[in-house]
């Protein structure tokens, strides 16, 4: 069976999301683990409930069944405190569990969440740091209407299996979306350019991009000296129609450039053959294969 570690989606909101929404689900939980979850915490609340009809006084403090329960509700990845899950929120979020970091789960009112990641680096030879968390999202109605005819009829772990597949997801004219959010502190936009330069400019010459040197220059000289990235700033590289990438950082366009390569370049480094984040990947290529099926 297939594991979608990917809690829920709810209605669409109607604008570009891009503050962090308060509704929280936990990180590519599957969804029996979520429902597991849910269950626990109901039982845990159901029991401080019981326990704290015990002990009037100061049950929160005093009692230490009850904060077990509370324990159990609020800690472990399961739901934040302030977490809500109410259905009225348009935009619920996944949080990537390490660093804190909430992806909405819809964009641009139709770009849906397939997976989130969290990218490290290693500095000096030493230090493994969490440079950001990533969320990789594709347009669900684009992604039928281009491979729907092709791909309709097959289930989701004959989808992952097939290379042409994979092949037409990554470098199919579909709307896609990868989200970065920084929780780093101490990035420098100097350093975000010399990354690119190495991730992204690797991948071209694998593709056999002749122009890649003047390529990766075009984009990675829109990372500016005059742009700030301190921790919780966002950076978006979307995929639009006829392969246009589109950079964005905290909302604001610093670029544009029409590329199939630079494009294809980019998806790689999340869902390519030596991904930042290998559980990540899976998820999101379950997730978009799902989006394929009748009953999703
Ligand atoms: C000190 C570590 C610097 C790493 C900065 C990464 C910033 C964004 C780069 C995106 C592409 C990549 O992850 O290689």
């Amino acid at each position: 069976m297939v594991s979608l570690r990917f809690p829920f989606l709810f209605s669409q909101p109607k604008k570009h999301p891009n503050g962090i929404s308060r509704t929280i689900t936990s990180r590519s939980f599957p969804a029996t683990t979520t429902t597991v979850a849910c269950a626990l915490a109901a039982g845990a609340a159901a029991f401080a409930g019981i326990a704290a009809t015990r002990n009037s006084k100061n049950p929160k403090q005093d009692n230490p069944l009850i904060q077990n329960a509370l324990n159990l509700l609020f800690s472990n990845h399961l739901l934040a405190p302030w977490a809500s899950l109410s259905l009225a929120d348009p935009s619920p979020s996944v949080v990537e569990t390490k660093t804190g970091a909430a992806f909405p789960s819809v964009i641009f009112e139709s770009r849906r969440l397939l997976g989130i990641g969290l990218r490290k680096k290693t500095i000096l030879g030493l230090k493994n740091i969490d440079v950001y968390a990533f969320g990789v999202y594709a347009d669900a109605d684009e992604v039928r209407k281009v491979l729907s005819e092709k791909y309709g009829k097959l289930s989701v772990s004959e989808l992952k299996e097939s290379k042409e597949f994979k092949e037409d997801f990554m470098g199919g004219d579909i709307g896609m979306t990868v989200r970065l959010q920084i929780v780093y502190s101490k990035l420098s936009i100097r350093s975000v350019r010399s990354a690119f330069e190495e991730s992204v400019g690797s991948r071209l010459q694998n593709f056999g991009e002749p122009n890649s040197k003047e390529l990766l220059q075009r984009f990675t000289s829109q990372f500016k000296d005059e742009y700030k990235i301190p921790r919780g700033s966002v950076i978006e590289l979307s995929r639009e129609q006829g392969h246009v990438l589109r950079t964005t950082i905290d909302g604001k366009e610093v670029g544009s450039i029409q590329s199939k390569l630079l494009c294809r370049s980019i998806l790689d480094l999340y869902i390519g053959e030596d991904p930042f984040d290998k559980e990540a990947k899976e998820d999101i290529e379950s997730k978009f294969a799902s989006l394929l099926q009748v009953d999703h």
